[in-house]
This record gives C-alpha cells, sequence and structure tokens, in this order.
C-alpha cells in the first residue's frame, strides 16, 4: 500500500473509529500515569489494529537511501533531554551548521494538532496533559516526514524529541545508524522556569524566552553559578507573541516525570552502544554554544558562520 494511503489510514479522522485509534488515545488519556503506568516497554498503550511493525516498515521505507543527491551531509544525530533543555535551539543551531534538516517530533505533532477533526481534539488532550503520543501515531508522523525530506533530496537529519520511548529507539536502531545523540542537561529548577518563559511569535514561529534564570552554585553558593538571561522578542514580534498550552507549570511538571519514566531509559539505550555525548549546559548560548562545539569537535571557523 502506497505510503500517502496508509497514513491517510491511519490518520484520517473519519477513519480513526474503524481504527480504534480513538479508543486508543482516551485509554492512553485516562490511564492515570498514561505511558509512565504501563508495564510494557512499548509506551502508551497499543491498539491491535494499528500494528507498530506496519508503522515500522513505514520508517524503514522512509529512511532508505534518497533517489535524488543529498544536499547537506550525512548525519544522523539524535537530541535527548528534558522539557526545556534547549534542544531545539541546538538542534536547529547545528542543523544550519551542518546543512541537514532539523526534525522536531514535536513540531510534527503540533502542526498536526492544528488540522480540525477528532483524532486531533483527541491528541490535543494528551498533549495539553504532558502525555506521550502513542509510539505507532509518533512513528507514521515521522515517516510521512522523512518521506517528504527524501523527495526533496534529503538523507541526514538532526532529530529532536525522537526517540522518546525504548520501542521507539529499537525502531529507529533496526531501520538507521544513528551516529551520535547528544544528550543535553540542564538543573531541573531551571528547566521548569525555560518552559515557564517560553513564547512563540504567532506570525513569525520564532522563539523567545522570557525567563532570567539566575542560579546561585549550592547552598553555601560556593559552586559555578548558572546565568541565562532572557531572550527578548524584537518589537515587531513583541505583540504576537503566544504560550504552548503545555507550558503551564502542573504540565511541565507531568512532562518531566514522563521523561524521567520513559525517555531516561532511551540514554541508557544508547550508552550501552557508545552513541551518548553528555553534555551539561553550563549557561546560556553565549556559553554554551562554543562549548558544545568543541565537544562534537566541530570547526570553530564554523562557529563564526551562526554565532
Ligand atoms: N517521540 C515522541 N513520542 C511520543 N510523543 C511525542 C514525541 N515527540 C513529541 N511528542 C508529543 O509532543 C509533545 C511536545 O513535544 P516537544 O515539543 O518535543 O516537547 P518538550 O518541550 O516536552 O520536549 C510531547 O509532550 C508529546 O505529547
Amino acid at each position: 500500500m502506497a505510503v500517502s494511503h496508509r497514513l491517510f489510514r491511519l490518520f484520517s479522522p473519519l477513519t480513526a473509529e474503524k481504527n480504534n485509534l480513538s479508543s486508543l488515545l482516551i485509554r492512553s488519556l485516562s490511564s492515570s500515569s498514561s505511558s509512565s503506568s504501563s508495564s510494557s516497554s512499548h509506551g502508551p498503550s497499543l491498539d491491535p489494529e494499528i500494528d507498530i511493525k506496519e508503522a515500522a516498515a513505514e520508517l524503514e521505507k522512509s529512511s532508505s537511501p534518497s533517489p535524488t543527491p543529498s544536499k547537506g551531509r550525512n548525519f544522523h544525530w539524535v537530541f535527548l533531554g528534558c522539557p526545556g533543555v534547549g534542544k531545539g535551539t541546538y538542534a536547529s543551531r547545528l542543523s544550519t551548521l551542518l546543512g541537514v534538516p532539523h526534525i522536531a517530533t514535536g513540531d510534527l505533532v503540533r502542526e498536526e494538532l492544528s488540522s480540525s477533526g477528532l483524532l486531533s481534539s483527541q491528541l490535543k488532550e494528551l498533549v495539553n496533559h504532558g502525555k506521550l503520543v502513542p509510539d505507532e501515531f509518533i512513528i507514521s508522523l515521522l515517516s510521512k516526514r522523512l518521506e517528504a525530506g527524501k523527495k526533496k533530496g534529503e538523507s541526514g537529519y538532526i532529530l529532536d524529541g525522537f526517540p522518546r520511548t525504548v520501542t521507539q529507539a529499537e525502531i529507529l536502531e533496526g531501520v538507521i545508524n544513528v551516529d551520535l545523540v547528544i544528550n543535553l542537561k540542564l538543573k531541573e529548577e531551571a528547566l521548569v522556569a525555560k518552559c515557564l518563559g517560553r513564547r512563540i511569535c504567532s506570525e513569525c514561529g520564532a522563539n523567545y524566552n522570557v525567563a532570567c534564570i539566575d542560579i546561585k552554585g549550592g547552598d553555601d553558593d560556593s559552586g559555578p553559578r548558572m546565568y541565562m538571561p532572557p531572550l527578548l522578542p524584537p518589537p515587531n514580534c513583541e505583540s504576537k507573541l503566544i504560550t504552548r498550552a503545555d507550558d503551564t507549570e502542573e504540565v511541565v511538571k507531568e512532562r518531566l516525570r514522563v521523561y524521567h519514566k520513559m525517555t531516561q531509559p532511551v540514554e541508557e539505550f544508547y550508552r550501552k552502544r557508545g552513541k551518548l555525548l553528555e553534555f551539561e549546559l553550563p549557561g546560556g548560548i553565549p556559553q554554551s554554544w562554543p562549548k558544545l562545539l568543541r565537544a562534537l569537535h566541530l570547526e570553530d571557523d564554523k562557529q563564526s558562520a551562526i554565532a
């Protein structure tokens, strides 16, 4: 079956009921701790009618080499890290630097949510409560994005927000050789403040942060201070700022809890395979970016291109 047809079958609100996807989503949402309460390693509950093998086969197909020449180098990098750590910021900078696309599954989910229909309203419930969406769903969304990129000649990519469960990591490992996994780390109090301070321009989509983070080093103040100044919008974006519906304190705390339960094991998955690069962010972009480039052995001259 053509990928587009298969995706239509998976996503169309009209067929959602037939596929029992609605009940799958409702089950995931209504279980008290959603995905994190699952005793299975498969993340959010699985529906027998939406075969994860089918989603994995789709991912494999979309990960095969592009028929048109690659525009960038063939990097297959992954960014891991808690909500608010800055995966999007650094993945996007590296994407510009290396000439490979930055693919953020959170953005793919939000695009899907912006469409109307039963399925999107049920997905919205999951996302707005800080839960993960089902593995099959996210894999199919990613396949669709990779397939579109393949047609444009993309080959490598920097993934941000995927994989988020061990099942997703296993499936990805089965179809592509991930070269490097960058695990970004930041103190938990900074993570919550950064999520709450996040603002997006509803017109141009640029990301800003109004939080000013200043954390003293330890109880006796002897450790290194962590200072992250706000990233304020220019005057033309100021009146158009919006906040993500899942960036409330309650939901951010739930997202952190889900991260520790479901995504932290993914760190171990890659650590065991020798692919994990741990990177503790020392502060804001001016301090962290050059350090990250050094950790990645990327030349200094490239840094000036987007400093
Ligand atoms: N790989 C994934 N698996 C399951 N759900 C995902 C995945 N990626 C994104 N999502 C959904 O989209 C939401 C937003 O993702 P993202 O923008 O990456 O948020 P965060 O700031 O928490 O890292 C997640 O809370 C989750 O509901």
